[in-house]
C-alpha cells in the first residue's frame, strides 16, 4: 500500500463520505485553479497556502532547478517567474547538494528522485515536476511525507509516444533497423530481411489508457484485428474503437503481436516472464515503449532464443543506459531506440508548457490538475468550499489550543452539518485543513494537502467524519462544522461538551467563518484576530469592566458575543480581538471577581 493509500486507510468514517475522484481515476481539470488566503499559523504572516508553501520570502523569486532539458518555452515560462538553473547531468550528489537551494524541481525520467533528495532539501523543495507521463523514477511516498507536490506533464507527449510504437511495430515488422545496418557495413541481403505482414495480424494492446488507445486506434487502421488487456479500463471506451477487451492469458495466448502500454507499478513489474511467455503464441512479437521493468528481460532472452519470440522491439529498459554488453541489447532479432517515445520537437515543447504552467501554479498555492501526490478538487468546488476551508483550520487550531497541556489529542470527531447530497461535499480539502489547524500549533510541521492525512498518521490522529444530513436549502454547501477532541482535559472547562469532549462549532455567514459554539455555549464571533473566552457569572457590566481593560491596554476589539445558560446563571463570552493582549492586562482580566475562567486563543 502507497504511503498516501495507508495513511488514508487511517482516517475512518462514521459515515459514508463523499469521496470524488481518487488517485487513479483523476478527471482533468479545465485549468490550474487557484485558492490562497492568508494564514497566521505562529506568528508567520500572511502566508499563501493550500497545497504548498513557499519558503521564499515575500517579493523574493523562487529558484526552480531544470536537471534535464526542457523544451525552450518552458524554460522561457519558468523564468518569468523564478530563478531558473538549467543544470544538467547532476551525479546524485550534486543533485543533493543543490537541492537544499531551491523550490522545485523539474525532471524527465533520467533522473532518481529517491528519499535522499527530499532529505536532502531539508523543507525547502516544495513541488517535483516530472516532464512526462512515468513517475516511476520519483519517490512518491517520500515526496508525500515530506509535503512536497509531484505534478506530471500526462497528455502532451501522449501521441508521440503512440507513434513511436507503431514506427517500432513497424520497422520490427519488415527487419528496418537490420537492413539498414546491413547495406551500410557493404550488403545486400533481400532474403535475409524478408518481414511479415501486420494486416489481419492480432495486436495486444496491454494497458489501455492514452498511448495504448491511440496505438490501438492506429493499428486499426493498418488492417490490424486489436484486442486489448487493461483491468481498468471501461469496456464501451474501448469497443467505441473498435477494440475487445480480454483477459491477459487471452490477450497471451491470441496475440500475433503484443505492444505494452501500462505504468511499471509493483504489480506490473516483470509481468512479462518465463511463465507468462510460455503461455503466448509461438513467433510472438513485442514491442515495449512503456517501461523496461515491465519485462524480465533475462527471460526475454530466453524466450527470444527458445523461438517463443520471433522478434521484440524496445525502446525502454530496466537501467537506462543498459549495459554496453547487454545479451537483449545486442540480440539480432531485436530492435533498440534510446528512449525516445517522447522524443518529438512537438512533444517535448508540449510537455515542456505543461510543467512549467503545473510548477509555477503550485508555487503560487495553486492547486494543479496534474497532481500525482494530493487529490484533485475541481477549481468550482474548491472556489466554493474557500470560506469553509478557513473555518475548519481555525476551528481545528481553537480545538487544539483548548485542550490542557499533556493530554495528548488522539480522537478527534469532525462532523458536517449540511443539506447537501452526500456525494456534493467532498470533504478531504476540509479534513487537511482540521489536521492542519491541530498539528500545527503543537509541532514545527508544515502540513499542507499533500502531507495532511500522512501526517495525522504518524501523531497517531485518529480523523473520524460524520455527515449530518439536514433538511432545507442545499445552496451553501455546509450549514456547521464542528470538530470535537475525544479523551483530554481542557484548560477551559466550559469547552467541554456534555460527553466530556473539548468541543467547537462554526459556520460560515456572508463569506466569514464565526465561531458559534463552544462546549455548550452558543456563541458568535467572526475567526479573524484573536479569541479571548471567559466564563462568568452573567450579570450586568461585564462587557463594559471587560472592554475597558482591553481598551487602557490598547488592544482593538473586533466582535464581542455573549452565551449564557440562563439569565443570571453562567455566560460565555467571546471576544475577538485584533491584538495580542499582555500578560498583565490578561491578568487583570482574570482577576475580574465574576470571572471563573478564561483563556485566550491565538488564530
Ligand atoms: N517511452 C516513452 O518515452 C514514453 C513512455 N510512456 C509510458 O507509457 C505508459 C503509458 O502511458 P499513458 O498511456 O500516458 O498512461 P495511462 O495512465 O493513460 O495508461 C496506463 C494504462 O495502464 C493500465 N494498467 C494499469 N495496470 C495495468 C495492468 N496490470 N495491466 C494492464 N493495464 C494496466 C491503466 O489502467 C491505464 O489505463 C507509461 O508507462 C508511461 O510511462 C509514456 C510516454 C512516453
Ligand atoms: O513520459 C514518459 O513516461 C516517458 O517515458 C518520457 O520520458 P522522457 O521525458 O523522454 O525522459
Amino acid at each position: 500500500m502507497s504511503a498516501t493509500a495507508s495513511a488514508a486507510a487511517c482516517v475512518s468514517s462514521t459515515a459514508k463520505l463523499a469521496v470524488k475522484p481518487s488517485l487513479s481515476s483523476r478527471s482533468p481539470l479545465p485549468s490550474v485553479i487557484s485558492l490562497s488566503f492568508n494564514s497566521r499559523s505562529r506568528d508567520i504572516p500572511r502566508r499563501r497556502l493550500i497545497l504548498v508553501t513557499c519558503t521564499t520570502g515575500e517579493g523574493a523569486k523562487p529558484t526552480v532547478l531544470v536537471a534535464e532539458k526542457l523544451g525552450e518555452a518552458g524554460v522561457k515560462l519558468l523564468e518569468n517567474f523564478a530563478n531558473v538553473d538549467c543544470s544538467y547531468n547532476l551525479t546524485p550528489e550534486e543533485l543533493n547538494t543543490k537541492i537544499s537551494l531551491c523550490d522545485a524541481l523539474i525532471v524527465r525520467s533520467g533522473t532518481k528522485v529517491g528519499r535522499e533528495v527530499f532529505e536532502s532539501s531539508r523543507g525547502r523543495l516544495k513541488v517535483v515536476g516530472r516532464a512526462g507521463v512515468g513517475i516511476d523514477n520519483v519517490d512518491l511516498s517520500a515526496a508525500t511525507e515530506f509535503g512536497c507536490l509531484v505534478v506530471n506533464a500526462p497528455t502532451a507527449n501522449t501521441i508521440a509516444a503512440a507513434e513511436h510504437g507503431i514506427a517500432l511495430l513497424a520497422s520490427m515488422a519488415r527487419n528496418v533497423s537490420q537492413a539498414d545496418a546491413s547495406v551500410k557495413a557493404g550488403e545486400w541481403k533481400r532474403n535475409k530481411y524478408v518481414g511479415v505482414s501486420l494486416v489481419g495480424k492480432t495486436l495486444a494492446v496491454m494497458g489501455f489508457g492514452k498511448v495504448g488507445s491511440e496505438v490501438a486506434r492506429r493499428a486499426k487502421g493498418l488492417g490490424m484485428r486489436v484486442i486489448a488487456h487493461d483491468p481498468y479500463a471501461p469496456a464501451d471506451r474501448a469497443h467505441a474503437i473498435g477494440v475487445e477487451l480480454v483477459s491477459f492469458d487471452e490477450a497471451l495466448k491470441t496475440a500475433d503481436f503484443i505492444s505494452l502500454h501500462m505504468p511499471l507499478t509493483p504489480a506490473t513489474s516483470k509481468m512479462l516472464n518465463d511463465e507468462t511467455f510460455a503461455k503466448m503464441k509461438k513467433g510472438v512479437r513485442i514491442v515495449n515503449v512503456a517501461r523496461g521493468g515491465v519485462i524480465d528481460e533475462e527471460a526475454l532472452v530466453r524466450a527470444l532464443d527458445a523461438g517463443i519470440v520471433a522478434q521484440a522491439a524496445l525502446d525502454v529498459f530496466t537501467k537506462e543506459p543498459p549495459a554496453k554488453d547487454s545479451k537483449l541489447v545486442q540480440h539480432e532479432r531485436v530492435t533498440v531506440t534510446p528512449h525516445l517515445g517522447a522524443s518529438t520537437m512537438e512533444a517535448q515543447e508540449g510537455v515542456a508548457i505543461e510543467i512549467a504552467q503545473a510548477v509555477v501554479g503550485a508555487l503560487n498555492g495553486e492547486l494543479a490538475s496534474t497532481a500525482v501526490n494530493a487529490p484533485m478538487v475541481p477549481a468550482e468546488v474548491l472556489a466554493e468550499l474557500k470560506p469553509y476551508a478557513v473555518l475548519a483550520e481555525q476551528l481545528g487550531r481553537l480545538a487544539v489550543q483548548l485542550v490542557a497541556g499533556g493530554s495528548g489529542v488522539k480522537n478527534v470527531k469532525v462532523k458536517y452539518a449540511s443539506a447537501r447530497a452526500t456525494d456534493d461535499l467532498d470533504t478531504r480539502l476540509l479534513r487537511a485543513m482540521i489536521i492542519k489547524g491541530i498539528i500545527e500549533p503543537i509541532s514545527d510541521v508544515y502540513v499542507n494537502l499533500v502531507n495532511a492525512d500522512y501526517t495525522a498518521k504518524q501523531r497517531g490522529l485518529r480523523i473520524s467524519e460524520e455527515r449530518v444530513a439536514l433538511d432545507g436549502s442545499p445552496e451553501s454547501p455546509l450549514e456547521t462544522i464542528t470538530v470535537q477532541l475525544g479523551n483530554v482535559e481542557s484548560k477551559f472547562a466550559s469547552a467541554l461538551s456534555e460527553s466530556g469532549e473539548v468541543k467547537v462549532e462554526g459556520r460560515v455567514k456572508d463569506g466569514v467563518p464565526h465561531l458559534t459554539k463552544v462546549g455548550s455555549f452558543e456563541v458568535d464571533v467572526s475567526l479573524e484576530g484573536s479569541i479571548i473566552l471567559c466564563r462568568q457569572v452573567d450579570q450586568p457590566g461585564m462587557i463594559g469592566t471587560v472592554g475597558r481593560i482591553l481598551g487602557e491596554s490598547n488592544v482593538n476589539v473586533s466582535f464581542m458575543s455573549v452565551g449564557r445558560i440562563a439569565p443570571r446563571k453562567q455566560a460565555v463570552m467571546a471576544i475577538g480581538v485584533d491584538d495580542m493582549p499582555s500578560k498583565e492586562t490578561l491578568k487583570k482580566i482574570g482577576e475580574i471577581p465574576a470571572v471563573e475562567e478564561f483563556v485566550f486563543l491565538k488564530l
